[in-house]
């Protein structure tokens, strides 16, 4: 599908691209590039770590900085190298990791492409989750392939079942919305969110025990901050129901692994659905790598290959905002950075 960019209104910027090389075609495809490089010269790409920067004088001139995975963290050093610097569009999600308080200070404007991350990371939950409730996970393990009757499985089913949400971000909201098409009830545990909004958003706002103690699949979608980072452990994961599955496509530190992993195998009537885990990629001597209850999948929930043409997409549309003098669509803050995923 061709990038919907209108013609510059001025003269165009020269741009930098900070992307790992092997992202490029994929974020950029062919169609896309030829926009791009219209609209501005391309030095680069600056990265990984190790990689030779562009040449001094072209990053003197660099005014639009596109990065994703594998962009330099933008402390004085780089910032000092790019004075004329006024924009960073990040074709990914999260930019806690690379934006420095030097950064802010010096007034550059930043957007991300963490909602169009959202999409295809919800995507991948959603499935997940109804899997689970229909037990999919405990029959292909078990190599089960004569339908039961099913008294040993009796909360087995999306209709009328219970589905707790953790965390009403973006691709919690739609986790929420996707599940809405069917008939279950969602509980929504996030202390950022008054009853009014969920009552909005159409979920029952109610505690982390509460959530866990009645849920069929439980689903962890928040960000991770210092105050969230073990925020999941044992005294959660021991309540969950009979043959309940827990879902992790946001991140591993958000769980306290060790206890995770002693009540998967004090309960293996539960399952774990990990996207995500707290070394990545899973050490070869994890547990979770051996035990029959856990689904592990590398880190693949968010945009892949295809899909990241939703985040170049993103970035090109704020480009022709930027050179059209408009506001960028999806510009965050130094207060908005440190709230983010
Ligand atoms: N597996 C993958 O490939 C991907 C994983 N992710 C992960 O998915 C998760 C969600 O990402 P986004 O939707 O972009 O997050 P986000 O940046 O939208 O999350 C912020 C929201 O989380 C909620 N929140 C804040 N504190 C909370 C708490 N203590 N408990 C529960 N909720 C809380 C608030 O509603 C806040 O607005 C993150 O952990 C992110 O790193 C995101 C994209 C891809
Ligand atoms: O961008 C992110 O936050 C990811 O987890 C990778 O898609």
């Amino acid at each position: 599908m061709p990038h919907p960019l209108t013609p510059p209104l001025r003269p165009r910027p020269s741009a930098v691209l900070a992307l790992r090389p092997e992202l490029q075609p994929w974020l950029f495809p062919p169609s896309a590039q030829a926009q791009l490089e219209h609209m501005v010269a391309l030095f680069g790409p600056i990265s990984p770590a190790g990689a030779s920067p562009p040449p001094v004088e072209a990053l003197q001139q660099v005014e639009v900085l596109v990065g994703s995975w594998g962009i330099p963290v933008l402390d004085r050093g780089w910032l000092d190298a790019m004075p004329n610097l006024r924009v960073v569009l990040y074709a990914a999600g999260t930019v806690r990791g690379f934006v420095t308080d030097e950064f802010w200070r010096r007034g550059i404007q930043l957007s991300t492409a963490a909602t169009a991350n959202a999409g295809p990371t919800a995507i991948f939950a959603e499935a997940m989750i109804l899997l689970a409730l229909k037990h999919t996970w405990f029959y292909l393990r078990e190599k089960i392939t004569v339908w039961p009757q099913l008294a040993d499985t009796a909360s087995s089913g999306v209709h009328a079942s219970t589905v707790g949400i953790i965390g009403l971000s973006r691709v919690g909201r739609h986790v929420i919305k996707a599940l809405q098409r069917h008939e279950l009830n969602i509980l929504l545990y996030d202390p950022t969110v008054t009853a009014q909004e969920a009552d909005h958003v159409g979920v029952t706002l109610c505690d982390l025990r509460t959530l866990f103690a009645t849920s069929d699949v439980v689903s962890l979608h928040a960000p991770l901050l210092p105050q969230t980072t073990g925020m999941i452990g044992g005294k959660h994961l021991r309540v969950m129901k009979p043959h309940a599955t827990f879902v992790n496509t946001a991140r591993g530190a958000l769980v306290n692994e060790a206890e995770m992993i002693a009540i998967l195998q004090a309960r293996p009537d539960l399952t774990a659905v990990l996207d995500v885990t707290e070394t990545e990629p899973t050490p070869a001597d994890s547990p979770l790598r051996r035990l029959p209850n856990v689904v592990l999948t590398p880190h693949l929930a968010g945009a892949r290959h295809r899909e990241l043409a939703l985040l170049g997409r993103v970035v090109l549309e704020e480009l022709s905002r930027y050179l059209a003098g408009q506001p960028l669509a999806w510009a965050v803050d130094q207060a908005a950075a440190a709230r983010m995923a």
